[in-house]
């Protein structure tokens, strides 16, 4: 780890006393002794939020970015840290032009005057991955011209070990931060942060988006120049589209927010479920309305680095769980996380149901239209995370786009009820699966491969029997090792039973008032305690 930046960080760590920030359940007693002068160091007169946010400001945009994506984790942290961690500001200054037009200029490997028939200098935006800079090609049409920030891979490398480094030492060393996952949440930023590293990824991520809602009243998405694209410069379509959070423009244009809201929806669940394929950073950045038709209005798109797909399977389980949760069926519920594999075989299923209950029960309590769907989502993953439920990317990334549609969603229409829209979606969806032309669909795409593998049957079902037959003697051995294990472990168990029992028999003899002082309750229970202690 680099030494200056660790100084650095450690620095910001003590100065804001994120310390207290960590939970404080027991600690082991060489953390507690090494921490405890920290106790005399002063706290700045700010809430843990507001210490965590300045933070990370301080530590610069790659910290901050890591910021904005633990605020889309209300599953993971406190309602008000995720709420300061929503202020956070990714001032970034801009990079001098020059080096701007020296780096599109190597990428394109032309003069930026024989490229463009004019490049505005001044960019109109400045991220702490990208800037961006308007200009017109020579044929006329404007354009938007994104690059990389220069040697920004270096830095991301750098200070993404060192949160990897952190992550680990909050994991081992601080009591519950197993809870926090730490490890994974770094994963999870390192995939999305990498994303953003390559624009030949993200232009052919607008692409197929693009693709996908062609000729779609819902969404439009700027068209890639894929000549005057490579890693780190791409070219695209300029849009004049009002940013979604201006609802002050929108309301002046008569936009018809109620629709526009509920298409924010039909676009979420049409992406997640018919296209398989949906644009994972729909912060309100990203998002714009056309100008046009402003009561039918039309959502744009733009910064597609982030995108997810879900498995077929994963898929039907989640359209299966919405539909059964919404019904308040929470054994299909359990069953269905059982059924996924995403929680393990063995749960218990009673305990899981009952779990779920209790966490959603008071949810459904408020009609529909109070209802976050987002939130019902997440306590269902928090609940099924106690369950040891593995974090599966997948689902984190859909849980946060569900969460930022439904958050834009009712800021445009505060009464939007996302289950009106979701509900016919997914039963229409559910149906479509089955239907014949869905079924032929799939013979149509799978079919040349069946073909392809069907002379080989037979001789693939001949070699497994023959390889079952050849196994047999291997099978038998391991049924006899677990047979005898168990059997060992019986007479570990009697020992031990045997060993606990002579000595509680041992201390009645030695201090017969010991035993009498003890109350029948007492004894029942420790009695119960021993056999469930020492139950093989
Ligand atoms: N096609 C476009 N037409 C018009 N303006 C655009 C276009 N693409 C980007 N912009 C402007 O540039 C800004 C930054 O673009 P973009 O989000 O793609 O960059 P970024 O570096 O990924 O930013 P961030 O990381 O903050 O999301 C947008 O908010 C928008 O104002």
């Amino acid at each position: 780890m680099p030494a200056g930046r660790s100084l650095t960080i450690a620095r910001v760590f003590l100065r804001y006393r994120l310390d207290t920030l960590l939970p404080s359940a027991e600690r082991p007693l060489w953390i507690r002794l090494l921490w405890s002068p920290l106790r005399l160091l002063p706290q700045p007169k700010l809430s843990r939020g507001a210490r965590l946010r300045r933070a990370l400001e301080e530590l610069g945009p790659i910290f901050v970015k890591f910021g904005q994506l633990l605020s889309t984790r209300p599953d993971l942290l406190p309602p008000d840290v995720v709420e300061e961690l929503n202020h956070l500001q990714d001032n970034v200054a801009p990079f001098p032009s020059d080096q701007c037009t020296a780096r599109i200029e190597a990428a394109l490997e032309a003069p930026i005057d024989t490229l463009f028939a004019q490049f505005d200098r001044t960019p109109l935006a400045s991220a702490s991955v990208a800037q961006v800079h308007g200009a017109v090609l020579p044929d006329g049409e404007s354009v938007v011209v994104k690059v990389l920030r220069p040697g920004i891979d270096k830095v991301i490398q750098q200070d993404l070990r060192l949160l990897a480094v952190i992550a680990r030492w909050i994991r081992r060393y601080v009591p519950d931060g197993r809870r926090l996952r730490p490890v994974e949440v770094v994963e999870d930023y390192r995939h999305t942060i990498e994303g953003e590293l390559d624009l030949v990824r993200e232009a052919a991520n607008a692409t197929e988006l693009k693709r996908n809602f062609s000729g779609s009243p819902l969404l439009y998405v700027p068209e890639v120049h894929w000549d005057y694209t490579r890693e780190t410069v791409m070219v695209m379509e300029r849009i004049d589209g009002i940013p979604v959070t201006d609802l002050e423009q929108l309301r002046a244009q008569n936009t018809n927010m109620q629709l526009l809201a509920e298409r924010g929806v039909e676009i979420f669940f049409k992406q997640v479920f018919e296209h398989n394929f949906f644009h994972a950073d729909m912060h309100p950045g990203n998002i714009f309305v056309s100008r046009q038709h402003p009561e039918r209005p039309k959502y744009i798109a733009i910064d597609t680095a982030i995108v997810g797909s879900l498995s077929r399977e994963d898929q039907y389980y989640l359209a299966r769980n919405l539909l059964a949760m919404f019904r308040r069926d929470y054994r299909m519920v359990a069953e269905l996380h059982v059924q996924s594999g995403w929680v393990r075989a063995d749960t218990p299923i009673n305990t899981f149901e009952a779990a779920i209950r209790a966490v959603c029960e008071p949810i459904f309590e408020k009609p529909l239209g109070e209802i976050s769907f987002a939130r019902v989502l997440i306590s269902l993953f928090q609940t099924a995370r106690r369950f040891d439920m593995a974090v599966q990317p997948q689902l984190v990334l859909l849980q946060k786009t569900l969460l930022n549609i439904e958050g834009l969603g009712r800021q445009l229409y505060p009464e939007l009820d996302l289950w009106k829209t979701a509900h016919p979606f997914l039963e229409r969806w559910m149906r479509d699966r089955i239907h014949p032309r869905t079924i032929l669909g799939e013979i149509k795409r799978y079919g040349p491969e069946w073909l392809e593998k069907f002379p080989q049957l037979p001789q693939m079902v001949y070699s497994a029997l023959d390889q079952s037959r050849e196994m047999a003697p291997q099978l038998q051995a391991i049924g006899s090792a677990l047979e005898s294990t168990n059997r060992r472990g019986r007479s570990r168990y009697l020992r031990r039973a045997a060993a606990v029992l002579l000595a509680v028999g041992a201390a009645a003899v030695a201090a017969p008032q010991w035993l009498a002082a003890l109350p029948p309750a007492g004894i029942a229970m420790a009695v119960a305690a021993l056999v469930l202690v020492l139950w093989p």
